[in-house]
């Protein structure tokens, strides 16, 4: 049985003071969540620290946004794993599109972060995906075929989430028609060694339309952008029927 994980990914959101007023609305809402369901939240680095002492005690998980290569060194503006896994963080996010589009992110990269997240014993949940114009003209497939292949080099299978985020469904309302991302989801599993690492769809995922995705039978849970940022909203998605 693959595990279902949901993500929130909370980007460049969220003050310390806002995100401990985001748990006090949203933590209650997880009695109902059936518990093999992996909740995880992913603020920005400078919220991790309080969020973890926050969550202590409760059934969710915390991840950072990013993670660089090396266990330290002359990187200014960068975090190291250890720093991370200090603080109670279990999960990361690699290589996601906006990382990959505004700073420079390659697959060589997105794999030196891939390695050291795994040599460090945190969980890494590695972005995929396709623009617009890539997709117009039939290249979804071997764009994220490419992705895989460079980006998972020497990386280990059993501790790995796979998210699938099409570039032009994210913050734009335009959601992959869900039996598509489940098309999608199962070409790039088809792609893996092992058949039990949960791939995530992440793309304008909504309140209305989470009990969609995840009828389909590929998908294994969602990463969350804007509709993780009201509590009530992803407690929604979280709690999907
Ligand atoms: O990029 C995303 C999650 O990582 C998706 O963002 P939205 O849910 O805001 O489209």
């Amino acid at each position: 049985m693959r595990k279902i994980v949901i993500a929130g990914n909370w980007k460049m959101f969220k003050t310390q003071a806002e995100s401990a007023e985001f748990l006090s609305g949203f933590l209650p809402h997880l009695e109902e969540t059936p518990s093999q369901r992996e909740v995880i939240l992913c603020p920005p680095f400078t919220d991790l620290s309080l969020i973890s002492k926050s969550l202590h005690g409760s059934r969710v998980n915390l991840g950072a946004q990013n993670v660089h290569w090396e266990e330290n060194g002359a990187y200014t503006g960068e975090i190291a794993a250890p720093m991370l896994l200090e603080i109670g963080v279990r999960y990361v996010i690699i290589g996601h599109s906006e990382r990959r589009q505004f700073f420079g992110e390659t697959d060589a990269t997105v794999n030196l972060r891939l390695k050291a997240a795994q040599k460090y014993g945190l969980v890494p949940i590695l972005c995929v995906g396709e623009t617009k114009q890539q997709r117009d003209a039939g290249e979804t497939e071997s764009i994220i075929s490419t992705q895989l292949k460079k980006d998972l080099v020497d990386i280990d299978q059993a501790n790995l989430i796979i998210a699938y985020e099409p570039i032009w469904a994210i913050g734009t309302g335009d959601t992959c028609e869900s039996k598509e991302a489940n098309r999608v989801i199962g070409l790039i599993r088809s792609q893996l060694t092992n058949p039990l690492v949960p791939i995530q769809y992440g793309g304008s995922v909504k309140p209305n339309n989470i009990d969609e995705i995840m009828e389909q039978p590929e998908i294994d849970g969602a990463l969350v952008g804007g509709a993780s940022l009201e509590p009530d909203s992803f407690a929604r998605i979280v709690n999907y029927q």
